[in-house]
């Protein structure tokens, strides 16, 4: 995590071929410590644009120019894990893959954890956590990753309130630490989390 990113898109538009434009005319300069909310009707375009903004597609209209970006997470709505394996495998693997020491990676990883309210979970296996607790998870071994830009796309769509709201919390802790955050949701209470929303049926 560099803590100097900068996302910087001007006039994005996109459309699949013989379809109607799905959003055209959007600006958006993303930077650390902003939790960016993509909101509007399903179908309007969210997860595409966030496919843009990770640099997977590229848009049919405008450019995105990363400045800074050298590690971006994405965090899938339904996110899968290794059944068999434990929660903490599923955040030091990435951190042995990135060359830190087993004692390195399983600190870094309990740390984060336990941040994320995940410390006691550490030995469960993967199969046996709820779907909050595995969203969470998936946020703490983006985390534990130094992202510069993270994508969520809809972290609480099948949440209860109460997960909800910790979900919603966790994404402000993640800005705070540096990142970039993007997210699209129709949650409110996600939207409240926030720092902008951009309606996606505003430019359609
Ligand atoms: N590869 C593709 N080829 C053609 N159409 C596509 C393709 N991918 C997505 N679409 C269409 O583009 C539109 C936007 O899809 P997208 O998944 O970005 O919407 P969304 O706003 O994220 O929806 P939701 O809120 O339901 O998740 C949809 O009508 C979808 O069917």
């Amino acid at each position: 995590m560099t803590g100097g990113a900068r996302v910087l898109a001007t006039g994005l538009a996109h459309r699949f071929p013989g379809t109607p434009w799905l959003y055209s005319g959007l600006d958006l300069d993303l930077r650390p410590g902003e939790v960016t909310g993509l909101c509007g009707p399903s179908g309007c375009g969210k997860s595409t644009l966030m496919s843009v903004l990770a640099g997977w597609t590229p848009p049919v209209e405008g450019t995105v120019r990363f400045e800074g970006v050298e590690r971006t997470g994405w965090i899938f709505q339904n996110p899968h894990g290794v059944p068999g394996r434990t929660a903490l495998d599923h955040v030091v693997l990435p951190l042995l893959a990135r060359g830190y020491d087993r004692e390195g990676a399983q600190e870094r990883a309990l740390a984060t954890m336990t941040d994320f309210h995940l410390g006691g979970l550490a030995s469960r296996p993967y199969r046996e956590l709820s779907g909050g607790e595995a969203q969470r998870l998936m946020l703490a071994r983006a985390l534990c990753s130094d992202p510069d830009l993270i994508l969520v796309d809809e972290p609480t769509a099948q949440l209860d309130l109460r997960t909800a709201r910790s979900v919603n919390t966790t994404l402000g802790r993640v800005a705070a630490q540096g990142a970039i955050v993007v997210v699209a949701t129709h949650d409110p209470g996600t939207r409240r989390a926030c720092t902008r929303i951009v309606d996606l049926g505003d430019y359609g």
